[in-house]
């Protein structure tokens, strides 16, 4: 018995001791932390407590460390934030072989465990989106348009009252039927078990990306075979995918290059380049179902940002409804130039992200070798860096009363500048003073196709609606989950057909 207990002291004692030894040499420990101890097993106690606080935790290091890195604690390592511009271009500029962005997002999203291997392996619907989907935008509107007509008037009733609308879960499905028009088409885009699935798919994966995160490094492949709920949502939609891929392919070797009314959506472009990999139904499934991840949150949180805005401030709509009107009768129609030319509406857009944004952090890097950033912050490979971006969005050194939400701030700036285009909402060139779609090469690829969306159902919603906020008239506090920013379930707006005229007095 003797020999039994001093053999588990021992045992313990080593365990210990390893754990003390890896945590006082961990290259790690020279970088600041913050949100809590950096001691082994409370790092990771501060890592769930940061939950539900990450932006204090986030806003301290920036304002303890400014034009340095900080370390927080997440759930499985650590996580490097770099606070100022300078360091940021360093992050853009790093190369893929020091610096990578797919393959910090490969760990973050845990996708070797939740994905299916061939599209770790290649991402090729990424540069489909590129290539295909954001050049063919100006063929597309014309779709996107009609589908938020007729989203509208399914889901805010047309009546002559106003109505209440719980904001959330209606631009939810109203951006998942106009995204889907254009990566699936109709009838697809209308089904009401696939739209459940696209909208559900973000919910889904984070759930997994979670309960994964609690697990053990060695684990997570086991665990991940019994709770996957991307497999199980990607067998579910494998149903309703199936038999249009199976027809469209029926088509294609039927006429070949004579298909004069070949569909044109996301979901054919990938089917014109599956015949040179292995792609199955499943994994094309799979691929739609991440666009549908990257687009309908992002987007549905955004436009119910700008709804709630402009409830709360309805002195932006005769401005806006101007703009758009004017901007409309000019094209003579709903064009992308039209789009192109609602500078308001644009610079609403660009000031949601920087207020309110989608996330504290962005511009995810993994080190894929030792380096060293010009701060003399030391990065051992594998280590996670991002960049502070709320706090940045926040900083008045960098922006003017950055603390202040003003709508039409960058209509005003693009108005006073030559250098217009950096100024745009969905710039081609990104800058290191706005991070919502990162920065540099890897900077979001869908950001053309989310201004098409986003002005589409706003400018409709702007024409056609007089808005005010519902509730108790009081537009409630956005939400802080981890590193997301989400705008209240409970917002509410109340809708009623636009009075025109003499009717808008009464
Ligand atoms: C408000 C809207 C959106 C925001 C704020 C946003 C933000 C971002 C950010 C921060 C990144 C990472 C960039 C980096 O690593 O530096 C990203 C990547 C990505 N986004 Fe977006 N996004 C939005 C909408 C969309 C939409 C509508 C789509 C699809 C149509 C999309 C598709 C993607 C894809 C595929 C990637 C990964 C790119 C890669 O693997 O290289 N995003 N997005």
């Amino acid at each position: 018995m003797d020999d039994y207990k001093s053999l588990v002291f021992t045992l313990l004692a080593a365990g210990i001791a390893t754990y003390a030894v890896r945590w006082y040499t961990d290259p790690l420990r020279a970088i600041p932390t913050v949100g809590g101890s950096s001691l082994p097993g409370l790092s990771w106690l501060a890592a769930l407590s940061i939950l539900r606080d990450c932006r204090a935790v986030l806003e301290e290091g920036y304002r303890k460390y400014p034009e340095q890195a900080f370390k927080f604690p997440a759930l499985d390592q650590w996580t490097v934030v770099v606070s100022g511009r300078e360091l940021v271009e360093e992050l853009r500029k790093c190369g893929e072989e020091e610096l990578s962005a797919p393959e910090s997002l490969k760990d973050t999203f845990q996708s070797k465990y939740i994905f299916d291997p061939l599209i770790v392996a290649d991402q090729y619907h990424v540069k489909v989106l590129q290539e295909k989907l954001t050049r063919r935008l100006p063929d597309l509107l014309p779709d996107i348009v009609d589908e938020v007509t007729v989203a509208v008037q399914d889901h805010i009733v047309s009546k002559e009252d106003w109505t209440s609308v719980e904001v959330v879960p209606v631009m939810q499905n109203i951006i998942a039927r106009a995204s889907n028009r254009a990566f699936v088409g109709l009838p697809l885009c209308r089904n009401k078990e696939y739209l459940r699935l696209a909208v559900g798919i973000i919910v889904d994966t984070v759930k997994t990306m979670f309960v994964l995160g609690l697990v053990p490094r060695f684990l997570k492949s086991t665990v991940a075979r019994f709770y996957n709920k991307v497999k199980r949502n990607t067998d579910l939609a494998v149903q309703h995918f199936r038999p249009i891929i199976e027809e469209r392919q029926r088509i294609a070797a039927e006429l070949g290059d004579r298909w004069d009314s070949k569909p044109n959506d996301l979901l054919q472009f990938i089917l014109d380049k599956v015949k040179s990999n292995n792609d199955t139904i499943s994994t094309i499934a799979q691929r739609v179902l991440g666009m549908n991840f990257a687009a309908i949150h992002t987007t549905s949180v955004t436009v119910t940002h700008a709804l709630t805005r402009l409830a709360e401030q309805p002195e932006l709509l005769a401005p806006l409804r101007d703009e758009i009107e004017k901007s409309i009768a000019a094209e003579g129609g709903w064009t992308s130039v039209a789009l192109a030319n609602m500078w308001k509406l644009d610079s609403l857009l660009r000031e949601i992200l920087r207020f309110h944004g989608i996330t504290l952090v962005s511009m995810g890097r993994k080190a894929m070798k030792d380096l060293t950033l010009s701060d003399g912050t030391f990065l051992p490979r594998g280590t996670i860096v991002h960049a502070a971006t709320y706090a940045l969005h926040h900083d008045s050194t960098v922006l003017e009363r950055a603390d202040t939400f003003d709508a039409f701030r960058f209509a005003r700036m693009r108005a006073a500048t030559a250098a217009r285009a950096k100024l745009q909402f969905a710039a081609t060139t990104t800058s290191p003073e706005y991070l919502p779609f990162g920065h540099g090469a890897h900077a979001c690829p869908g950001r053309y196709f989310a201004e098409n969306v986003f002005k589409a159902v706003l400018a409709h919603l702007i024409v056609n609606y007089d808005m005010k906020l519902g509730g108790d008239g009081v537009r409630p506090p956005d939400v802080f989950i981890a590193i997301g920013v989400l705008p209240s379930l409970q917002s509410r707006v109340v809708f009623r057909p636009r009075k025109r005229g003499a009717d808008a007095e009464r």
